[in-house]
C-alpha cells in the first residue's frame, strides 16, 4: 500500500470526525424525537415539573437550581435519573413541544439559535446534583429570558466536541495546503521525518525529584525529556503512570518550560492536578498551574485551581465583581419580579439594555484577566476539548502531554497538538479504544459480532510500519498509529505494577506484555485474608478462582425485551453462581465494598444488580468498558457466553479481556462455559487453559 500524502490523511480524519458527529446526532434523535417525554423521563433522561431560582455564579454565568414542588411530587427527591456535572441539558417549559435532541447554543449556527428561541429552550451545563436539587448552568442567556414557571429538563447531545475537532484539522490542513514549513513534531506526527532524541551525557545523569520511582518509569521520563519532538510512555495496569507524569511535568517546570497537560476526560486531568499540587520535599515551591475548564467538571476538592477561580481573585477582579453584582442585581429584578412587581415596557427594555453593555464589560475585563491568569501559569491542565477553548487561544507550550491517550480518537488529539512544540502520549494501546458510535463498536456494545479480529498485533499495529495510511475509523488512536509508523523505539513501557497479584499477573503478562509486566514486591503476594476482619482461608486466599460452567447446560439468552440493546445476552444460571459466590464473600466478612462484579454484557450487568443490589446496594456492579481505570480487591467476572455453536461475539476483542482481567489486587473469580469460550478465539482458548491449570477451578 502506497503512504498516504498528509493532505489526504489529514482530510480522511475529518471525515471521520463528522461521520461520527452524524452517528452520534442519529443516535440521540432517534432517542429523543421519537420518544413521548414521559418515557423520557421513566429512562432518566428527562426530568419535569420543576421550579427553579437563579443566581449568578461561576465566572458570571447565570445558575438556576431546580428542586420538585411539592405541588407536583410527593416527594422533594429526585427519581433516578442521569444527569450528571458536566452534561448537557436542555431547559424548557413543561409541555413545550420537540424533541431533546437538539442542538447546543455553542457552536451552532446563528440560525440554529434563533430556532431555539422559538422553542423557549436553553441549553446549559449540569454544574451539580443532589438528591433533591439540581443545578445549571447557563454561558449565555439570552437577555429576555425568563425561567418558566414550570420547567422540564431533558439530555441532550454535544456537537460542540466535533465542531472544535474539526477546526483544528483544517488549521493543520490549512498549514500544509499553503505549503508552510512544517514544524519538527507535525513532521514527525505526519511520517515526513523520524523522531529524534538529544541523548543526556552520561556524565550528567538526571537529578530524579521523586526517588522512589522504579528503573522503568525512570527509564521512560529520561527518554520522554530527551526526546525532541514525540515520546510515549506505554503504562498497562497499574504501573504508576500518573506518577511517571507528575515527575516530568516537574522536570519540565525546573527546566522552565510551559506545560500543557491534557487527557481524554476530566478524570485523569484531575488525577494528575490532585497529585502536582501537592509540593514535593525535593521540589517545594509551588507550581504555577491552572485548570482550564468548567467548574461543573472538575473534581469538586480541586475547584480552587480553576481558571474561573483564579481569575476572581486577582487584583483587578474586584471591579469585576462590581460588574457582576451589579448584573446579578438587575437581572434578578428582571428575571424574578412578578405580578405589580414585574418591570414592563420601556423600562424594562432600558434595563436589558444596561445588562447587555455591563455583560460586554464583563466580558471584555474577564478576558483580559484570564490571559493575565494564564500566562502566568507554567503548567495549564485541560481535557483536550478544553484545550481549543478561547482562554487559551494565544498560547503556545513546549511540551504537550497527553494522558489516557490511547482512550484519546485521534482529532481530539489534534486540538492540544496544534499548540506544542513537542507532545508526551502516555497509555495502554491493550486496553479498551475510545468509545464510538461510527464504527461497528455500537454492535459490539450491545454484544454483537465484532468485525475485528483479536490478535495484539491487530492492536498494537493497525496500520503499516514505515508509511502514513489512512486511517480505517476512529478506533485507530494517534498512540497506536504512531507506535505502528514509527516503530517500538518511540516508546518505553512501565513494567512494575502496583495493583495485583504475582498470579493474576501471569497471564496478562506472559500473553499481553511479552513477561514483562512484574508486580512490584509489595503486591505480589497479596491476598483476601490481608484485609481487616477477614481470615486466612485455603480457598479465599487462592487469587484466581474460575467458576467452570461447561457441561451444566447454564445457556445463555438474548436480551428479550426489544429494545435498545436487544443484541445483549444475558445468562440466568451464571447470574446465581455470582450471587451465592457473593453470599460466600460476605459471610467471611468481606466488605461488600471490596468487591466488585463486571460484565461484558449490559444485559447481565442489569440482571446481576437486580439480583445482587436489593441485598449488597454497596457491590459496583458494571460493564468492562465502563470499569476500565478502576480496581478494586475482588473482582468477579461473568462472561455469559454458552452456547452449542461457540459463539463469543465481542468476548473475543483481547482488549476487553484485558480490562477483565487486570481489575483486582487479591481475588479474581471468573464464571463462565470454557468449552464455549474456548472456541472464541486463540487467546481465549490459552486463557481458558491457563484458568484450569492454575486457577481453583470450581464446578458451580
Ligand atoms: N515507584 C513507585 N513506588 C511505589 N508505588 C508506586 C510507584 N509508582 C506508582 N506507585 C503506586 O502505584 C499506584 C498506581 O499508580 P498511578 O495511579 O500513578 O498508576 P496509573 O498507571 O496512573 O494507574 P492506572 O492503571 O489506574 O491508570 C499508586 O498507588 C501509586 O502510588
Amino acid at each position: 500500500m502506497a503512504a498516504a500524502p498528509p493532505e489526504e490523511f489529514l482530510k480522511r480524519l475529518i471525515e471521520l470526525t463528522k461521520a461520527e458527529q452524524a452517528a452520534e446526532e442519529k443516535e440521540s434523535s432517534l432517542l429523543f424525537t421519537n420518544a413521548p417525554v414521559s418515557l423520557l423521563e421513566r429512562s432518566g433522561l428527562a426530568l419535569g415539573n420543576l421550579s427553579g431560582q437563579t443566581s449568578i455564579g461561576l465566572g458570571g454565568r447565570l445558575l438556576v437550581e431546580l428542586t420538585r414542588p411539592a405541588a407536583y411530587h410527593s416527594s422533594p427527591d429526585f427519581p433516578p435519573h442521569d444527569f450528571r456535572p458536566g452534561d448537557l441539558a436542555r431547559l424548557r417549559p413543561q409541555g413545550a413541544s420537540g424533541g431533546g435532541a437538539r442542538k447546543a447554543a455553542k457552536g451552532s449556527s446563528k440560525e440554529e439559535k434563533g430556532k431555539q428561541k422559538d422553542d423557549e429552550g436553553l441549553d446549559a451545563v449540569v454544574y451539580r446534583t443532589t438528591a433533591n436539587k439540581i443545578v445549571l448552568a447557563v454561558d449565555e442567556p439570552s437577555d429576555d429570558f425568563v425561567l418558566p414557571e414550570r420547567i422540564q429538563i431533558i439530555k441532550v447531545a454535544n456537537p460542540t466536541t466535533f465542531v472544535r475537532q474539526c477546526f483544528f484539522l483544517n488549521r493543520a490542513l490549512r498549514k500544509l495546503e499553503a505549503a508552510e514549513p512544517l514544524s519538527p513534531l507535525l513532521s514527525v506526527l505526519l511520517g515526513q521525518q523520524k523522531p529524534t532524541v538529544s541523548q543526556r551525557s552520561p556524565d550528567e545523569p538526571l537529578d530524579f525529584i521523586n526517588e522512589n520511582l522504579n528503573a522503568s518509569q525512570k527509564k521512560a521520563i529520561d527518554f520522554a525529556l530527551s526526546s525532541n519532538e514525540v515520546a510515549l510512555i506505554w503504562g498497562p495496569p497499574g504501573t504508576g503512570k500518573t506518577e511517571t507524569l507528575v515527575e516530568i511535568i516537574r522536570q519540565c517546570v525546573r527546566a522552565d518550560k510551559r506545560v500543557l497537560v491534557c487527557g481524554a476526560s476530566n478524570l485523569p486531568v484531575d488525577n494528575i492536578l490532585a497529585r502536582l499540587s501537592v509540593p514535593h520535599p525535593n521540589f517545594s515551591q509551588p507550581i504555577p498551574l491552572t485548570r482550564v475548564g468548567h467548574p461543573a467538571r472538575v473534581l469538586s476538592g480541586l475547584t480552587r485551581h480553576t481558571l474561573d477561580a483564579q481569575s476572581s481573585s486577582t487584583d483587578s477582579s474586584a471591579l469585576v465583581e462590581d460588574i457582576k453584582k451589579e448584573i446579578e442585581e438587575l437581572e434578578n429584578t428582571l428575571r424574578n419580579g412578578s405580578g405589580k412587581n414585574r418591570i414592563r415596557g420601556s423600562e424594562r427594555k432600558k434595563m436589558w439594555e444596561e445588562v447587555r453593555e455591563l455583560r460586554k464589560e464583563f466580558r471584555k475585563r474577564q478576558g483580559g484577566i484570564v490571559s493575565e491568569v494564564v500566562s502566568k501559569a507554567k503548567v495549564v491542565l485541560a481535557t483536550t476539548h478544553g484545550a481549543g477553548g478561547r482562554s487559551l487561544d494565544r498560547f503556545e507550550f513546549d511540551v504537550v502531554i497527553i494522558d489516557e491517550a490511547a482512550q484519546a480518537t485521534e482529532p481530539a488529539c489534534w486540538i492540544p497538538i496544534l499548540k506544542g512544540k513537542k507532545l508526551i502520549l502516555a497509555g495502554d494501546h491493550l486496553q479498551l479504544p475510545p468509545t464510538l458510535k461510527s464504527s461497528d463498536r455500537l454492535t459490539k456494545s450491545l454484544g454483537g459480532k465484532s468485525s475485528k479480529t483479536a490478535s495484539k498485533e491487530d492492536a498494537a499495529h493497525p496500520s503499516q510500519p514505515g508509511k502514513l495510511t489512512l486511517s480505517p475509523d476512529l478506533e485507530v488512536t494517534l498512540f497506536s498509529r504512531l507506535l505502528a509508523l514509527h516503530g517500538p523505539s518511540i516508546r518505553r513501557m512501565l513494567k512494575v505494577q502496583y495493583r495485583f497479584n504475582e498470579k493474576i499477573n501471569s497471564f496478562p503478562s506472559g500473553m499481553l506484555y511479552d513477561g514483562e509486566l512484574v508486580p512490584d514486591d509489595s503486591v505480589k503476594d497479596r491476598k483476601l485474608s490481608d484485609l481487616e476482619g477477614v481470615e486466612a482461608d485455603e480457598d479465599l486466599d487462592e487469587p484466581v478462582v474460575f467458576f467452570d460452567t461447561a457441561g451444566q447446560a447454564m445457556y445463555e439468552r438474548a436480551a428479550e425485551d426489544g429494545s435498545f440493546g436487544s443484541e445483549s445476552k444475558s445468562n440466568e444460571n451464571e447470574a446465581d453462581v455470582v450471587h451465592k459466590y457473593v453470599q460466600t464473600l460476605v459471610n467471611a466478612d468481606v466488605p461488600p465494598t471490596s468487591i466488585s462484579i463486571i460484565s461484558p454484557y449490559n444485559s447481565q450487568v442489569l440482571l446481576l444488580a437486580s439480583l445482587i443490589h436489593p441485598q449488597y446496594p454497596e457491590i459496583e456492579i458494571g460493564s468492562v468498558d465502563s470499569n476500565q481505570g478502576r480496581e478494586n480487591d475482588v473482582v468477579i467476572v461473568s462472561l455469559v457466553r454458552s452456547n452449542a455453536e461457540g459463539e463469543v461475539g465481542f468476548l473475543r476483542e483481547l482488549r476487553r479481556l484485558n480490562v477483565s482481567m487486570t481489575r483486582p489486587r487479591r481475588h479474581l473469580v471468573v464464571v463462565g462455559d470454557s468449552e464455549t469460550v474456548s472456541k472464541g478465539s486463540d487467546f481465549l482458548k490459552k486463557w481458558m487453559e491457563w484458568l484450569e491449570e492454575e486457577a481453583l477451578v470450581k464446578v458451580p
